[in-house]
């Protein structure tokens, strides 16, 4: 994967995944400070609030925020998405959802949607770029 020297990474988190996305970010912190980061808006709301990272957060996901970051990242200014689905849960924007992972594997772009493969990608971005990691 093309990683930029400052990763640029998009955080988003269903809203039963969102205390999973806080703890993982807590546990990658001395990263994701190294890191450019974008949110869809709740999800990047308790990031500042909890975790004190500076993140831009975009739109909240029913109301656009996964497309936000899915055009981002179609214009080659996304480098990881970490998006942690709820397979449990129907989505209203269910469309926007898909078309988010969609341009991710249009473009290449790592998409993690479980805490495993999130962990995954985070240590392998903190490798390849040369970042400290947790
Ligand atoms: O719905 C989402 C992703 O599809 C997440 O949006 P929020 O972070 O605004 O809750």
């Amino acid at each position: 994967m093309s990683i930029a020297k400052r990763p640029r990474i998009a955080l988003i988190a269903h809203d039963h995944k969102k205390d999973t996305m806080v703890r993982l970010a807590k546990e990658y912190v001395e990263l994701l400070r190294q890191c450019t980061l974008s949110a869809t808006g709740t999800t990047g709301g308790r990031l500042v609030d909890e975790v004190g990272l500076d993140v831009e957060c975009m739109l909240s996901g029913p109301w656009g925020g996964d497309l936000q970051i899915g055009a981002r990242l179609a214009q080659g200014e996304v480098d990881a998405v970490i998006f942690l689905r709820d397979p449990m849960t129907p989505q209203p924007h269910e469309p926007d959802i898909n078309a988010l992972v969609r341009a991710c594997d249009v473009h290449d772009v790592p998409c993690a949607t479980n805490l495993s493969t999130a962990r995954l990608v985070l240590a392998q971005m903190a490798r390849v770029a040369d970042l400290d990691a947790a």
